[in-house]
């Protein structure tokens, strides 16, 4: 999974992730299904995307007790879906409880899916976060600890901003997957994102895999700017 470029489709149907992706016949694609489509839509769309032969991350961000994780987890496991994700702040336990999950689900003969864990969401400021979270820490230093605790508890990698990924590849290895969100190209919209970075930064940086969504689903010409991103985060050219 790694230098991927995943498409999130943050759409409320399935009829318009239909006509989304009708421009891309042919090619694979690795997509993000949130909770605006999967709540609508349920793990049908799932169904529909794999059949296509595109790979999907499981965006639903799982936040609760560890058995109801663990149960949860058996059943997205079915789904056959490539990548999903829970929140670290649900604690070690909870994640190793995912991962049991995942293996329960998963059938014999086939690859369980890969599990990270959202750090702090690219969403949030260090300001936010030490008034509102009452986290007194840097925001690095927040990331870097529940990176630690992803990693100890077995799961494969974590969600988190370009910014923190060169750190975390220093401390956790060059193994541990960063998946990042939150980026845009130069002078875009920042939109609701806090910790925005480059394509460029994010590579430079080492991160794994970016995560693109409205620079994308919204444009006018959604296939020339998945090429003009994928070039972009690739470097092509450069
Ligand atoms: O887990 C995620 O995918 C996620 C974590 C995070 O910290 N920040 C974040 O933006 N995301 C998701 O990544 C996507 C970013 O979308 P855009 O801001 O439109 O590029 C959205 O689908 C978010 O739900």
């Amino acid at each position: 999974m790694d230098n991927s470029l995943i498409i999130a489709l943050d759409f409320p149907s399935g009829q318009d992730v239909s006509n989304f992706i009708k421009p891309f016949a042919g090619q694979k694609l690795f997509v993000k299904i949130g909770m605006e489509l999967f709540y609508q839509e349920g793990p049908s769309i799932v169904y529909q995307l794999k059949e296509l032969g595109h790979r999907v991350f499981l965006d639903l961000k799982l936040h609760d007790i560890p058995n109801t994780v663990k149960s949860a987890m058996k059943g997205l496991a079915r789904l056959n879906c490539d990548l999903v994700n829970v929140h670290a702040a649900g604690g070690k336990e909870m994640m190793q409880a995912a991962l049991e999950g995942l293996e329960a689900g998963t059938a014999a003969g086939s690859k369980r899916p890969l599990c990270i864990a959202v750090t702090q969401l690219t969403s949030t400021s260090q300001e936010q976060m030490n008034k509102e979270q009452l986290i007194p820490v840097s925001l690095n230093e927040s990331v870097l600890h529940y990176a630690s605790l992803t990693k100890e508890a077995g799961l494969d990698g974590v969600v988190c901003s370009a910014w923190e990924a060169g750190m975390l590849r220093e401390n956790l290895g060059q193994a541990f997957l960063t998946v990042c969100p939150g980026i845009r190209m130069e002078n875009d919209n920042v939109q609701d994102q806090k910790r925005v970075a480059t394509p460029e930064f994010a590579r430079n940086s080492g991160v794994s895999s970016i995560v693109v969504g409205r620079s994308i689903t919204r444009s006018a010409d959604p296939l020339t700017s998945y090429q003009q991103w994928m070039e972009a985060w690739k470097g092509v050219n450069k």
